[in-house]
C-alpha cells in the first residue's frame, strides 16, 4: 500500500495556562490519503481546530510536545519557517469558520488574490493575470466581476467562497476547512460545501473537514473522526461509524439526529463508501 498524504502520529498539543500545561490534543493518530474526505467531529473545545492549526503551524501559544506530522513522508516539525510560509497555500490551505477573519476588508478580492500568486513568487504574464482570478472566481460559482468588489459588499456566503477559491489558488493536495460553513444559513451552508466538494474533487487535493453536524459530515466524508476532550475516541469508514457507534459521545451525537435524517444520512454515507 502507498504511503497516506499526511500522516498525524500521536500528536499531543498543550497550552500553557495559569493552572499549568493544558492538554488539548491528546495522543491523536490518523492518517489520510491523496483526494480522502476525512471529516473530525467533536464538542466544543474537544480539540478539533487545535490540530488543524497545528498542521499550518498557526497554533496561538500552544506547543506541540509529542508526536509527528508527516506530508507525503516529510517531517512538519523540520520545515523552517521560512518555508512554512510557501507551504501554506501550496501545499495545505485552510478555509475557517469566519471568511471575514482571512479577507482583508479595505483590498479588492482580485488584489488579495494575486497577492497569493505574488507571495509565492508564482509571476502570471500580465495578460492572463486577470482571466486567471476570473477563471478561480467563476470556479466556485461566483460572478467573475467580483474581483472589482470589496469584502463588505459581498453575502457571508459570497465571501465563503472567495475564500474556497483563495484556498485553490495554488493547487494544494490538502484542504482544512474549519466548520466552513458555520456562520452561514442552512440553505447556503449546502451550496457553499458542495462547491468546497466539487472545486476538492475537480483538484483530487484531501480535505479535514471539522465541525458538529453529524448529519453534514455523512453527506460529506467517507471517513470519520470522534473527537473527544482532547483524544480521538472513534475513527472509521463513515458508514460503520453510523452503523455501529462504539463510544457514548458519537451515539448521543448520532441519536441526537431526527429518526428521518438518521435515515436519510445513513443512506448518504452509505452511498459514499459504496
Ligand atoms: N490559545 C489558547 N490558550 C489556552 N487554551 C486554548 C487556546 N486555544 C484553545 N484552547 C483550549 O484548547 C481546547 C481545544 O480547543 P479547540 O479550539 O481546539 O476545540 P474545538 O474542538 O475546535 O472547539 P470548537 O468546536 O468550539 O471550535 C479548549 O479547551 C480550548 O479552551
Amino acid at each position: 500500500m502507498s504511503d497516506p498524504l499526511l500522516d498525524i502520529r500521536n500528536l499531543t498539543i498543550e497550552y500553557p495556562t495559569p493552572a499549568g500545561r493544558f492538554v488539548a490534543v491528546d495522543d491523536v493518530s490518523f492518517d489520510i490519503g491523496a483526494g480522502e474526505r476525512f471529516g473530525l467531529v467533536g464538542e466544543s473545545g474537544s480539540g478539533k481546530s487545535t490540530t488543524i492549526l497545528a498542521l499550518m503551524r498557526m497554533l496561538r501559544g500552544g506547543v506541540v510536545s509529542k508526536g509527528q506530522m508527516l506530508l507525503n513522508g516529510r517531517d512538519l516539525a523540520q520545515v523552517p519557517d521560512a518555508s512554512y510560509r510557501r507551504l501554506r497555500f501550496a501545499e495545505m490551505s485552510l478555509v475557517s469558520q469566519g471568511a471575514m477573519s482571512s479577507l482583508n476588508p479595505v483590498l479588492r478580492i482580485g488584489r488579495q488574490i494575486n497577492d497569493i500568486f505574488e507571495d509565492h513568487g508564482v509571476i502570471h504574464p500580465p495578460k492572463d493575470r486577470v482571466s486567471i482570478i476570473e477563471d478561480l472566481l467563476q470556479r466556485v460559482g461566483l460572478p467573475a466581476a467580483v474581483r472589482h468588489r470589496f469584502p463588505h459588499e459581498l453575502s457571508g456566503g459570497m465571501k465563503q467562497r472567495v475564500c474556497i477559491a483563495m484556498s485553490i489558488a495554488l493547487k494544494p493536495s490538502v484542504i482544512l476547512a474549519d466548520e466552513p460553513t458555520s456562520a452561514l444559513d442552512v440553505m447556503v451552508q449546502k451550496q457553499v460545501l458542495a462547491t468546497l466538494g466539487r472545486v476538492q474533487k475537480e483538484l483530487g487535493a484531501a480535505v479535514i473537514l471539522i465541525g458538529h453536524d453529524m448529519a453534514l459530515m455523512a453527506h460529506f466524508v467517507s471517513k470519520l473522526g470522534v473527537m473527544y476532550r482532547g483524544k480521538l475516541v472513534e475513527m472509521g469508514p463513515v458508514k460503520e461509524v453510523f452503523a455501529n457507534p462504539q463510544h457514548d459521545y458519537t451515539k448521543m451525537l448520532i441519536n441526537s439526529l431526527p429518526t428521518f435524517e438518521r435515515r436519510t444520512r445513513a443512506a448518504a454515507a452509505d452511498r459514499r463508501s459504496s
